[in-house]
């Protein structure tokens, strides 16, 4: 895990994270802090070989400028981007264009070599690395994405509490959830640990805990049966 933490935390950074497969690195979700993170496990930009992107706020693409000029100037090879057709112009519009447009590059496809990911369908982007992109509620008005990863490891990125879908992915055999918890409520964006903690034994048990505030110490020993993910920890399924 690149980094653990929610939008607005330093303790733990923003939640992204390397996710390795075979002899592949896909980084997923680069946001503010992703370069400083990377640089701190000793690692660079050319050790990443695609980015995949859950939706359109910094903390899980504001790291992507540095990634696209770092990759273009510096190791001049195109990453591979995995993102969803819906949320393609307000990245490139909204977000980057004003620090990557120059005369000779127009578009995401001058910086990625970009693969659309399907909605519901799970596709397999890499060897051994197959993706659902599940359409999750988080901002009204905003398309935001959940990942099924392998048919067994969810990672919620950002959305709001839906018992039902984690229901549904646990019956299909899904063992391991990552979820972003906010320790507050009501959880007007995000899923609240009090949310997290009414869903049944079975599902709960499955669950960790992502992207939440720097006054984490406050909640330990407060989670159920949950325990909390950790920033710079490998986990492996
Ligand atoms: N309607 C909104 C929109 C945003 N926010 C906060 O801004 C953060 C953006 O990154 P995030 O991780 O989605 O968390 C959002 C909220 O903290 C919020 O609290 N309410
Ligand atoms: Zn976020
Ligand atoms: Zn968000």
């Amino acid at each position: 895990m690149l980094g653990t933490g929610s939008a607005f935390a330093k303790k733990y950074y923003n939640t992204n994270a390397l996710i390795y497969c075979e002899d592949r690195t896909v980084m997923l979700d680069c946001g503010i802090t992703a370069p400083l993170s990377l640089h701190q496990l000793g690692k660079t930009f050319n050790d990443i070989d695609a980015l995949m992107i859950s939706h359109i706020h910094a903390d899980h693409i504001g790291g992507m400028e540095e990634f696209a000029l770092q990759m273009k100037y510096i190791f001049k090879r195109k990453p591979a981007l995995f993102i969803m057709e819906t949320l393609i112009d307000t990245l490139w519009e909204t977000s980057l264009q004003g620090g990557l447009k120059q005369d000779e590059f127009k578009s995401l496809d001058d910086y990625f070599e970009v693969h659309l990911l399907k909605e519901n369908r799970s596709i397999q982007l890499l060897p051994g690395f197959n993706v659902k992109a599940i359409r999750t509620s988080h901002i009204p008005g905003k398309l935001s994405y959940s990942f099924l990863i392998n048919e067994t490891f969810f990672y919620s990125a950002d959305m709001r509490f839906d018992a039902e879908l984690l229901d549904t992915l646990v019956q299909q055999g899904c063992t391991t959830i990552f979820h972003d918890c906010q320790f507050t409520s009501p959880g007007a964006v995000h899923t609240t640990l009090d949310e997290l903690k009414s869903l049944p034994e079975y599902i709960q048990k499955r669950v960790m805990l992502m992207h939440y505030d720097d006054n984490r110490v406050n909640y330990e020993g407060q989670t159920g049966t949950m325990t909390f993910v950790e920033q710079h920890h490998l986990y492996s399924f």
